[in-house]
């Protein structure tokens, strides 16, 4: 991404990472480490100071990428979860090719549990491109954005009821929430209702502890992707331990409560029912 940023900063699924590699780019330069390094290091590092978070393995010496991944690799909120089918959006009229999440993942070889582990990340994430109004700039995906813990997988189980104010509605990718200024995606909003991955949502929505290591072992296989764990350097003694959860699980925020819950387990395929 950083290495052959001409090519993929084009790419839709990229739009807004030209700020992070913009920043990553110079530092891993000046420093003499490759780009693979400086975003699993800044990662591990990053998160150690993020409450709730699990503290991550540290590896070293990946080499620098070779080519350019190649575009539609990277899922989109807007791309269903299985199947390849033109996806139309009621209010712009377009017309986009989806990607079938699950399937792009399992190239990489992530099974849908994997990816719900993964997603813990939108426990402490914000959007700036879904829709790019001034005013959502920053919309966070839970009520607690600088916590690492399980409220975003409570909060998007609960019935969505309106799109944030100030922005312009229902975009692309983007669903109705169940709190003022917070943001649903989409994709999220499936991920939480399909029978291949409730239970997984669920259950991170029930533990912080099992949230947050889950994590840890997901995002472990995502640093070690395409390389050989025993050519690399192990430094994890000197990431630091991220200070612990606020709260010891997920909390109903004001004005939710429990019959907000769209709890799925039986539906043989959310999207399929509901048209997605
Ligand atoms: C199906 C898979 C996924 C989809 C469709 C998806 C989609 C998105 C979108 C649309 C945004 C908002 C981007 C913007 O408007 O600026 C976002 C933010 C974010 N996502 Fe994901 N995501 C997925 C999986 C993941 C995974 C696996 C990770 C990490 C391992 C991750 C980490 C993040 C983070 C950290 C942010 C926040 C960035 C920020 O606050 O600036 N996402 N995601
Ligand atoms: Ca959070």
């Amino acid at each position: 991404m950083i290495m052959f940023q001409d090519v993929e900063l084009k790419y839709a699924a990229n739009e807004g990472v030209d700020f992070i590699v913009s920043f990553l780019q110079p530092f891993a330069d000046s420093v003499g480490i490759s780009y693979g390094d400086a975003i699993t290091f800044g990662t591990a590092v990053g998160l150690s100071l993020c409450p709730g978070a699990p503290r991550l393995n540290a590896f070293v010496g990946r080499p620098n990428a070779t080519r350019a991944a190649p575009d539609k690799t990277v899922p989109e909120p807007q791309d269903s979860l299985t199947s390849q089918f033109l996806l139309p959006h009621t209010k712009r009229n377009e017309l986009t090719l989806s990607l079938a999440i699950f399937a792009r993942m399992a190239d990489a070889g992530f099974t849908p549990t994997e990816l719900v582990h993964l997603l813990a990340s939108h426990s402490m994430a914000s959007q700036a491109g879904v829709d790019p109004s001034p005013d959502l700039l920053g919309a966070p995906f839970d009520s607690t954005p600088f916590d690492f813990d399980s409220q975003v997988f409570l909060e998007v189980m609960l019935q969505g009821t309106s799109f944030p104010a100030g922005g312009s509605g229902a975009n692309l990718g983007e669903d109705e929430s169940p709190l003022p200024g917070e943001f649903r995606l989409l994709s999220d909003r499936l991920f939480a209702r399909d029978n291949r991955t409730a239970c997984d949502w669920q259950a991170n929505a029930l533990s912080q502890s099992a949230m947050s290591s889950n994590f840890k072992t997901a995002f472990t296989k995502l640093s070690l992707l395409g390389q050989t764990q025993s050519k690399l350097l192990d430094c994890s003694e000197v990431i630091g331990t991220p200070p612990p959860a606020k709260n010891a699980q997920a909390f109903f925020p004001a004005g939710t409560n429990h019959n907000m819950i769209e709890q799925a387990v039986r539906l043989q395929s959310y999207e399929m029912q509901s048209g997605y």
